[in-house]
């Protein structure tokens, strides 16, 4: 329950990809300088502006940051994160199929990690995720 008097805080929504390799390493970038957290790994993506489906949202932001294209992207999950700056919610989509060469066009740090991840630190609004990746990763792995 909302405490009367107190601030009703409203959520802003984001549009991740969640890059795939035929290998499926995932692809991980660092926080550009500026914003908050600064310098964590994080997933690919932005905020969805006014008007704007996640799809519509994703490919724009995977454009302006890593110069690549995507055709379509469907939402996965939908998650939320109470961080000190913004109540996220974060609605994410597996991505395995792109087009054009990656360009940090934000001055960026990217990797392909397998799981578990090596880098650190990492997003806190990302780790559920991860353990759904690596959880699904567990169940589909061929029996030996
Ligand atoms: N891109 C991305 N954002 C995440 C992840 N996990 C997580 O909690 N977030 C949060 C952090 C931020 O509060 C928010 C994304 O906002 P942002 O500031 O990076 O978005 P933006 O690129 O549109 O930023 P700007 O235009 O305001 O500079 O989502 C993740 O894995 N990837």
């Amino acid at each position: 329950m909302t405490a009367v008097g107190a601030p009703v805080r409203k959520h802003t929504e984001v549009a991740v990809g969640i890059l795939i390799r035929a290998d499926d390493a995932l692809l991980l970038s660092t926080r550009p300088e500026g914003k908050p957290y600064a310098g964590y790994w994080e997933f690919p993506g932005g905020k969805i502006e006014a008007g704007e489906s996640v799809e519509q949202a994703l490919r724009r932001e995977l454009e302006e940051e890593l110069g690549i294209t995507i055709s379509g992207a469907e939402v996965w999950k939908v998650t939320e994160h109470d961080y000190p700056h913004a109540l996220v919610r974060l609605h994410w989509c597996k991505v395995h199929a792109w087009k054009g060469e990656f360009e940090m066009r934000e001055g960026q740090a990217m990797c392909w990690q397998q799981l578990p991840l090596d880098v650190t630190p990492v997003l806190p609004g990302a780790l559920p995720v991860l353990a759904w990746l690596a959880d699904e990763r567990a169940s589909t792995a061929p029996a030996r």
